[in-house]
């Protein structure tokens, strides 16, 4: 329990920054920005204002479309100003704008505080960024089997249809009726095990791929670079660098985990490239292998090489699997709650299956499916502050609004999926959405989910455009495929589907439900 001293220092030091937010506030009101609308309290308001930005910043922006749709807002957050920019125009603007006048990695370095959690010269060459790009997305097809393989083996190990050693592993404190059929699973928890074993199939192969340790690491490593980013990002310039050492203690201690499973590995492919050449037989084609041939010849097995891998590996899956198992969950949650859907799903994927079998074609015939996932995505995923950047030079939109050096902007991804303007009964499921439109414009291209542009944001728009997407979908599809030929599944407390937990930004899946499957007799795939 803290002491009373504890609370009357946090109380002092509450007060002083909401202070400091006030007259922050009232500077920038009167500044520069002087011609850009602001959302949020004004005047004493601003106090109870900065405790609501504490919370998030999910309601100003929201107020701020509803309000001025087609323009720029401006949300003064605690130490920075964040404009939220609306309208097809003007998000044509940012995606067209260059790299050193509007920033993706500016704005990552911002929101993660990578130079207080990482090392700085990771971003400034985010060459693990590419592999995705010119490796895994190109090769999609060629490593599909592995990911085919990884799928059904992960969830016959964590969603089993019986009573076994990793059943009870993955249970913990799920209690289960194991004489009947149906058996609860944690919902979250079996997402993010299934996306984080088959995404480091191709990210490190086996058998680190299947090491509970290192995709625990991995999971704990997100949860110690989301935390103290936040911690750093609340707290003045001039206090970061005590407060970063203050906290240098939880991502150190995951990353020293980390290299103790990726060292021996390195060792070992750097070992049989010694004896057999440079291509020798079975070498692995992934991401620690790429990063490995990336390395200066002489320093390779460094400590500080080690590291650097380690780091961008951890990185890499930090952007991969956090936002692909949060979408897997939410569309399992809502497989489970609309269950209508499911005969017509099962029916398109059971005729490709028996035509095709799974590959990465076949699953791109599956386009219910495709707009199943994608309908999920829309309503329930991504963040409110799509295409993330940092203004690195003053910036003047088509509508002659300037944005200055220093500010970071956003597009509002979630108010643009829940808009009526662009989706009839935005706040409805609409499963088949995509799919009808899809038939309805003869179009087999615009509505698929992979494809961007200024009315679907999940995956941002232009140059900087998620280059995983191509990843997730076939990822999504395959698992959502393999849970329809395999299970029946449905919600537990009758049928509710449960509530999403919001962060800063963004929601997540509920974290604690479970779901229900049951083994169907059907053949699986
Ligand atoms: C549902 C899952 C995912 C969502 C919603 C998502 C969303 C996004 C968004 C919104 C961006 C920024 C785009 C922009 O600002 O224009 C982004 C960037 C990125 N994503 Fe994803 N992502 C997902 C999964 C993945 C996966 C699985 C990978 C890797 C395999 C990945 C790798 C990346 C990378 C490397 C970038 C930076 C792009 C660059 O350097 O230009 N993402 N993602």
């Amino acid at each position: 329990m803290p002491s009373s001293t504890t609370w009357f220092i946090f109380g002092i030091t509450l007060i002083f920054l909401a202070a400091t937010r006030c007259i922050a506030d009232s500077k920038l009101r009167k500044s520069k920005y002087k011609n850009i609308i602001f959302v949020g309290p004004t005047g004493i308001g601003t106090v109870i204002g900065f405790f609501q930005l504490l919370l998030g910043i999910r309601d100003f922006i929201q107020e701020g479309y509803d309000q001025h749709y087609g323009k720029l807002f401006a949300i003064p957050t605690l130490f920075q100003m964040t404009i939220v920019v609306s309208g097809h125009d003007l998000i044509e603007d940012i995606r067209k704008a260059s790299d050193d006048q509007l920033s993706l990695y500016g704005s990552i370095k911002e929101g993660m505080q990578t130079d207080y959690t990482m090392e700085p010269h990771i971003l400034e060459n985010p060459y693990h960024f590419r592999f995705i790009h010119l490796s895994l997305t190109r090769d999609l097809g060629g490593r599909f089997p592995e990911l085919k393989e990884e799928v059904i083996a992960a969830f016959s190990e964590l969603v089993p249809p019986t009573d076994s050693k990793e059943f009870i592993l993955i249970l913990r404190d799920f209690s289960s009726d194991k004489s009947r059929d149906w058996i609860t699973f944690p919902a979250w928890l079996t997402g993010k095990l299934v996306v984080l074993r088959v995404v480091n199939r191709l990210f490190v192969g086996p058998p680190l791929c299947n090491n509970s340790d290192y995709n625990e690491i991995n999971d704990a490593y997100s949860d110690a670079l989301v935390k103290t980013a936040l911690i750093i990002g609340f707290t003045p310039g001039f206090l970061k660098p005590i407060v970063s050492r203050l906290l240098d203690v939880y991502i150190p201690k995951t990353l020293r985990r980390a290299m103790k499973h990726v060292a021996p590995i390195v060792k070992e492919r750097l070992a049989k490239e010694k004896l057999f050449g440079a291509d020798w037989d079975g070498k692995s084609n992934d991401l620690l292998t790429w990063l490995i041939e990336k390395t200066p010849e002489s320093d390779k097995l460094s400590v500080t090489t080690i590291k650097a891998i380690t780091i961008r590996l951890l990185a890499t899956m930090f952007a991969a699997y956090r936002p692909a198992s949060m979408a897997l969950t939410q569309a399992l949650f809502d497989l489970a709650t609309f269950p209508g859907y499911i005969p017509e799903l099962r029916a398109e994927v059971e005729s490709i299956v028996k035509e095709e079998g799974i590959s990465k074609d076949s699953i791109g015939k599956m386009y219910k499916l495709d707009s199943f996932i994608k309908e999920s995505l829309r309503l329930r995923a991504g963040g409110k502050a799509s295409m993330p950047r940092k203004v690195l030079k003053d910036f003047t939109f088509s509508n002659g609004t300037t944005v200055f050096a220093g500010s970071t902007i956003i597009a509002p991804g979630y108010a643009i999926h829940h808009d009526a303007r662009h989706y009839s009964n935005p706040a409805d499921f609409d499963g088949f959405r995509f799919a009808r439109l899809r038939e309805e414009q003869d179009d087999p291209v615009r509505y698929q989910m992979v494809s961007v542009n200024p009315t679907f944001m999940m995956f941002g728009n232009g140059r900087h455009a998620c280059p995983g997407r191509f990843l997730v979908s076939a990822l999504l599809k395959t698992m959502l495929a393999h849970v329809l030929m395999t299970y029946d599944i449905k919600l537990e407390h009758n049928g509710r589907r449960p509530t999403d937990k919001w962060y800063t930004f963004s929601p997540a899946p509920n974290q604690t439900a479970g779901l229900l499957f049951r083994r169907r007799s059907a053949p699986s795939c």
